[in-house]
Order: structure tokens, then C-alpha cells, then sequence
């Protein structure tokens, strides 16, 4: 599937308004290195996340694409650099600041990480119950609108060993929504799954952010995917320790800026 035919939040769109739009960032960063002890991973990084688009980290095996992702969400603090998200110093903000700001980012790991032992109703509900005051039956309530909205309203009861990969990613997905973060942030979402599964899955992003206006940051190497949902990407390089590329998935396909990055969308669109 490529992704020519879904809408884009910011093509073909002008005048004052649109210009607005554009100008958005919910998330910028500036000059980002990280290092772990003397391994320099990146360095350099800065982009920004436009409000609604789909936004996508790629690069092959061990670049450090998930480890910008840990760095976006505050589990690892940066080198050196600045991050700023919807408005709020990352690197700065403490205690409740960095609270509120943690609780507006959803995030979906690889493997969906959900709790063996509850059903996917259960697991979605859990945020609710870490994070709000309302009660049982509305936490319930939230917790169903969530897992209709990814296409499992008749899986609500069921455990995360009878469901199949696909369905514990949309899971996951629920869930990193169960507060309706603005921003989502999700690790790998096509790893384990057969091309079907995964091209629904993509479908099903494209349809969140389009219908729900949420922003999405999904670190991905499957070109399928990059191609199917992203809006805009960046690229990062093992070999040269940071940014390679930055733009439009198609443009970087049609016209890549160097060897690296055009062998990158050949060697896997072969
Ligand atoms: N907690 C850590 N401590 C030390 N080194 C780490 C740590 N996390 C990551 N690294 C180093 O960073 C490298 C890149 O890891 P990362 O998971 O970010 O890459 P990736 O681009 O997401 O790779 P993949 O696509 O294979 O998941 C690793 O190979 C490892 O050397």
C-alpha cells in the first residue's frame, strides 16, 4: 500500500490560517546528543513535530532510534541539547510541571507490554485509575470507547494470550490513549507483525490522527509503514552519529539527499 491516496494534514493547504497550522510545533529539540559513557549514540539532533502529522524516526539497527524516543518522554535525560514539548521546557520542568506534561504523552512499547493476568478491558483502564478520580463504571465506559476506536469493542474481556499480535498492538494503542494524549508516541509498531496486520495497523493510525487530530511519533525502519503513514521523518545514521535526512517520506524516495539514504529506501522496498 503506498500512502498517496490519505489525506495529509498540512499538502495542499494555503493562506493565513494554513500558515498558522504549519508553524505549530508541539514538539522541538535543539542540538540533542546523547552518550553512554563514552559511546556518542547521536548528536546534533534538532526537528520539529508539526500538531497532527504523523511524524516518523527511522534508521537502520542500533542508530539510536529508540533511545531518541526515551529522550522525547523523559526516561533518559539527554547529553546535551534542549527538548521542548507543547510549550514546556522538558530538560527544566520538576515535580508537578513535569507531571502534567508526562501525562499528555501516550506511549505504545514494541511488544504492546500489556498485563498477562487482566483482560484488555482492564489494561486500558488502568491509566484511569493511576491518573484520574472517576469512578469504576465511567473508568469502564472511557476504557470501551477506547478499545472501539482501535476495533476491539468485542474483545473487551478477553486476555492478552488470546489475542493475536495485531490485536495486542491495537491494545496497546488503546490504552496509550485511555487519557487522549495529544501526543503518541509509538515504539516499533509493525515489529512481529505479517504485512496484512501491518498495513491495518498503518491504517489504523492514519485514521486516529485524521479523525482525532492526535499527533503521532513512531520509530519505525519498516519502509512499508514509513511510506504508509508518515507525513514527515527524519532519519537517523549509525555511521554518522545523528540526522541524515529530514523531510517528506515519498520526497526522500523519489529524490534521496545521499547514498545512505537511497539505499536505505531501495535495499528494503526491494
Ligand atoms: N541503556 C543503555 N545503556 C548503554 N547503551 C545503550 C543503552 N540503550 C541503548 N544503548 C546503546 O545504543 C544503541 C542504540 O540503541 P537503540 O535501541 O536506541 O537503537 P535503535 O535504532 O532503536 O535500534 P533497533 O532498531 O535495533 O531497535 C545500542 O546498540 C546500544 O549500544
Amino acid at each position: 500500500m503506498d500512502g498517496e491516496a490519505h489525506p495529509r494534514p498540512h499538502d495542499e493547504v494555503s493562506g493565513p490560517a494554513a500558515a498558522a497550522t504549519r508553524a505549530e510545533a508541539v514538539i522541538r529539540v535543539e542540538g540533542l546528543s546523547k552518550r553512554f559513557g563514552t559511546n556518542l549514540l547521536f548528536q546534533d539532533v534538532g526537528f520539529e513535530v508539526r500538531r497532527g502529522e504523523v511524524f516518523v524516526i527511522l534508521g537502520g539497527s542500533g542508530c539510536g532510534k529508540s533511545t531518541l524516543l526515551k529522550l522525547l518522554i523523559g526516561l533518559h535525560p539527554p547529553s546535551s541539547g534542549a527538548i521542548e514539548i507543547l510549550g514546556t521546557d522538558m530538560l527544566a520542568a520538576e515535580g508537578e510541571a513535569r507531571r502534567e506534561i508526562l501525562r499528555h504523552l501516550g506511549v505504545m512499547w514494541q511488544s504492546g507490554a500489556l498485563f498477562g493476568s487482566m483482560t484488555l478491558l482492564e489494561n486500558v483502564m488502568l491509566p484511569l485509575e493511576a491518573h484520574t478520580r472517576l469512578p469504576r463504571a465511567a473508568r469502564e465506559t472511557v476504557a470501551r470507547v477506547k478499545l472501539g476506536m482501535v476495533g476491539l469493542a468485542d474483545a473487551a474481556g478477553r486476555l492478552p494470550a488470546e489475542i493475536s499480535g495485531g490485536m495486542a498492538k491495537r491494545a496497546g494503542i488503546a490504552r496509550a490513549m485511555a487519557l487522549d494524549p495529544p501526543i503518541l508516541f509509538l515504539d516499533e509498531p509493525s515489529a512481529g507483525l505479517d504485512p496484512i496486520t501491518s498495513a491495518g495497523l498503518d491504517q489504523l493510525i492514519r485514521d486516529l490522527a485524521r479523525d482525532l487530530g492526535t499527533t503521532f511519533v513512531v520509530v519505525t525502519h519498516e519502509l512499508q509503514s514509513i511510506l504508509a503513514i508518515g507525513d514527515r521523518c527524519i532519519m537517523l545514521d549509525k555511521q554518522a552519529k545523528g540526522m541524515i535526512a529530514e523531510g517528506d517520506p515519498r520526497s526522500l524516495r523519489d529524490d534521496p539527499p545521499n547514498d545512505t539514504v537511497r539505499h536505505f529506501f531501495r535495499r528494503e522496498a526491494a
